[in-house]
Parts: structure tokens; C-alpha cells; sequence
């Protein structure tokens, strides 16, 4: 589990990064006020990352800094001041970026580069160039950014390793290498990887800024000039990555329902799409309505309602965890059983159905339990359209019967 680490004297500043660090990260945050707090912590836990203040009464000179890196944590630095001197010195200790404290906006900086960096954990990171000593110095910077690092000495290489592993999500290329040159391998990546799903940086020789552009041309994300700043180098990868991050919350949030944190209609239409390409596969469609459902808003309020189906939401996708599982309308369920025969699927319904019956949700602070009708349907060989409306029929020929029961349509 990630933990971080915050080491700040000033009261004020320790309540800012408080308010800050409760509203953009979503991990265990201690705040220390002094070295020796600090040393206490780290002997308690393990961290992450550590974001601290260079100067301390008990730390006039940087030791904290020096303490967490010496506990191998990754370190953010904050300080009040910056020359050369105390840059080279932060640069020489191997932190992993400094932020001045000089507005109001330096915390909030401070605070999403450690949400950044905390997405960058573990995450895969391929670096392609034929010079063994560039390679190897990118791959420790990215390293302290903590992603996980791979490298390719040309771009035949790299793209190979980009094919079999989708779980890379940055890379940085050179433009000169042997077999493929970085223009070749950006364009070729780009047939199956798009920018909002992998970000690439391309890298090209002081004085051909030309190269830069066509690197965005050929679909990279940004480009860097060689040699590059230690900062420049970091402010580009982490605001690359930034936006890839802002793009999957984007998508995240436009397919899922905000109320039960189960996949939306939309996800859930775009996923039955998908799946009715695969000729061979026989899915069962299902879809879920809760009986009833109105008295319970009647009787105890919309809230009461929205925590039921919070709570059905919850008892599904446990029952349910190899399916895909959307609220496709109020109280309204659809489910995939992949792989499964009609019957199969019936009989696993009605298991679910009669479970429900027995789980006592919890409502207004009282045990109440509900029923749901169920109509299923074939998916396979049809189109979403006609299952939809299939199952939607059965699904109403269940409530005309006597609700609490599984009707497939045939
Ligand atoms: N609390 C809450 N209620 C919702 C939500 N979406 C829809 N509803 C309510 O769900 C109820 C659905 O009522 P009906 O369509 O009459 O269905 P029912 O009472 O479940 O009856 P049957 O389906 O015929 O068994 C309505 O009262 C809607 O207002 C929601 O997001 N939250």
C-alpha cells in the first residue's frame, strides 16, 4: 500500500498541505514537524514518497533530505530559497525534483506531482536510443520518477517490445538510430497505440529543432532537445504524463455510474458491441430490474433509495465478479455471463435471485430485503439491438407473472 511521507515545520503550510493532500491523493499521508518526528514515522512505517522541507529547526542543512534518501524513499524537496549552490547540492543528493515556496500555488504544485509520481509508481516505461550511456541515463532518471524502466538500443527493438507489452505507457525515443529511426518508430506505434493510451517523447540533437516538430507531426505527445536539464527533463515527462492521467479520468468517469460505481449504458453497449464480433463465443445476456423499488423512495426518501441501490450494486458485482455488470437505467441492471449456455445461465439467475432474497440490505437503518425479475437472452449471432429488446420482453413477462423470478426469452 503507498504511504507518504510529509515533513514541514510552518503551521500554516502543514495545514495547506493537509487540505491539499486530502482532496488529490488517496493514500495514507503522516505529517511530521521535525527530523527526529520523522525518523519516528519511518521507523513505524514504509513510505512511498517523502515531500520535505529543507530547512528545519533540528535540519538547518538539508538532513532530513538526506535521511529519507539515505532510507532509499523517494524525495520531493520544498524549500524557500534556491541558488545554484543549493541546486547542485539537491541535484547531488538525488531528489527527485525541489519546489519553491514562494506562493500559494507552489503547495497545490508540490501536492499533484506527488499524486503524479504516486500514478508513476510501477508503472512501465520503455526508452529507446542506440547510445548505451544516453539509455542508461534516462532510464535512472525515469527510475526516480519511479516508473519501471525498459530499454531498447533501436527502434526495431522498441517497437517490438511496445507490440508485446501493452502495458507500457511511456516511451521515450531517440530520432538517429540504426533500422528504425524515431520518426519510423512513432509513426508505426501509433497504428495501434493512440496518444490518449501511450505517451511518447521523442528526443532529437541540439540544433534540429526542425526534427522536434515533425516528431509531433508523426503523433508524439512532446519532444525534448538534447542535452537536457535535469528539470526539463522532469517537467516534460511528469506533464505528459499528467495529461494521459487527466484523459483516463476523463474516460473513466464518462463509463461508469457515479452512483454505484458500477460500468455505465455506455460502457456497457460499447462492450456488448465488442462482444458480439466474436462469432464463437455463446453469451447470455441478462437484465435486472429491482421489484417494487418506488416504496422504497416513498417510504424512506430518494437517499434511502440511492443507498439500496448502492447496496444491490455491491451484492451483484460480488456475485457476479467474473461478468461484466452495468446499471444500464434507475433501477435497472444488465449482465454478461460470458461463456455460458442458456440454461446454465438460468440456473445461475435464479441462484442469485433467491440469494438476494435472503441478503438483508440496509435501510434507514433498518434490515430490509428485496427481489428483483429478471429477463434473459441469447447473445450470440444476433445483433444488441434484437437481444435488448429480447430480454427487455421477458424481463416484462417476469413482472406480469409474479415478479421475484427468471424469465428467457426464447
Ligand atoms: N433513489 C433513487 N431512485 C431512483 C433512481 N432512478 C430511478 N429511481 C426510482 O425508481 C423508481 C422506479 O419505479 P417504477 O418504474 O414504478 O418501478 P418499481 O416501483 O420498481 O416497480 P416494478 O418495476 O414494476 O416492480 C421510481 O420511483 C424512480 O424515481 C435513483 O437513481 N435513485
Amino acid at each position: 500500500m503507498q504511504r507518504v511521507l510529509v515533513v514541514e515545520d510552518s503551521k500554516v503550510v502543514q495545514q495547506v498541505l493537509r487540505h491539499l493532500s486530502s482532496h488529490y491523493l488517496d493514500v495514507v499521508v503522516d505529517f511530521a514537524w521535525s527530523l527526529e518526528q520523522c525518523k519516528g514515522f519511518i521507523e513505524q512505517s514504509n513510505y512511498t514518497l517523502a515531500l520535505v522541507d529543507l530547512t528545519l529547526p533540528d535540519a538547518m542543512d538539508g538532513e532530513v533530505a538526506k535521511y529519507t534518501l539515505a532510507k532509499n524513499i523517494p524525495t520531493v524537496v520544498l524549500t524557500s530559497k534556491i541558488d545554484e549552490y543549493i541546486r547542485q547540492q539537491m541535484l547531488e543528493l538525488g531528489v527527485i525534483d525541489y519546489v519553491i515556496k514562494d506562493n500559494r500555488d507552489s503547495y497545490h504544485y508540490a501536492v499533484k506531482l506527488v499524486a503524479q509520481l504516486l500514478r508513476n509508481d510501477g508503472c512501465k516505461a520503455l526508452v529507446a536510443d542506440d547510445s548505451a550511456v544516453s539509455r542508461a541515463l534516462m532510464k535512472g532518471m525515469l527510475e526516480k520518477q519511479l516508473f519501471s524502466v525498459s530499454d531498447a538500443y533501436d527502434g526495431e527493438q522498441a517497437l517490438q517490445m511496445l507490440k508485446e507489452d501493452p502495458e507500457i505507457k511511456l516511451l521515450l525515443t531517440d530520432y538517429a538510430m540504426p533500422t528504425m529511426d524515431g520518426f519510423e518508430l512513432v509513426k508505426a506505434v501509433r497504428n495501434f497505440r493512440g496518444r490518449d493510451d501511450l505517451a511518447i517523447i521523442g528526443l532529437s540533437g541540439a540544433g534540429k529543432h526542425g526534427l522536434s516538430a515533425r516528431f509531433i507531426k508523426y503523433g508524439a505527445n512532446d519532444f525534448l532537445t538534447k542535452p537536457f536539464m535535469n528539470e526539463e527533463f522532469h517537467c516534460r515527462v511528469m506533464q505528459t504524463m499528467e495529461q494521459l492521467s487527466l484523459i483516463a479520468d476523463i474516460k473513466e468517469s464518462a463509463y461508469r455510474d457515479h452512483l454505484t460505481g458500477l460500468n455505465n449504458r455506455r460502457y456497457f453497449y460499447q462492450y456488448a458491441q465488442r462482444l458480439l464480433k466474436n462469432k464463437n463465443q455463446t453469451n447470455v445476456l441478462a437484465l435486472l430490474d429491482i421489484d417494487f423499488f418506488k416504496n422504497i423512495n416513498d417510504s424512506f426518501g430518494h437517499e434511502a433509495g440511492d443507498h439500496a441501490l448502492k447496496q444491490v450494486a455491491g451484492f451483484l458485482k460480488s456475485k457476479f465478479n467474473d461478468s461484466a455488470i452495468a446499471r444500464i437505467g434507475g433501477e435497472e441492471f444488465a449482465v454478461v455471463l460470458n461463456n455460458t449456455s442458456i440454461d446454465e445461465a438460468e440456473s445461475l439467475l435464479n441462484t442469485f435471485r433467491e440469494q438476494l432474497t435472503q441478503f438483508e440490505l440496509t435501510i434507514a437503518e433498518q434490515p430490509y430485503c428485496l427481489t428483483v425479475s429478471i429477463g434473459c437472452t441469447s447473445l450470440h449471432n444476433v445483433s444488441l439491438t434484437s437481444a435488448m429488446r429480447s430480454a427487455d420482453k421477458a424481463l416484462y413477462q417476469a413482472k406480469q407473472q409474479q415478479r421475484n423470478c427468471v424469465v428467457t426469452a426464447i
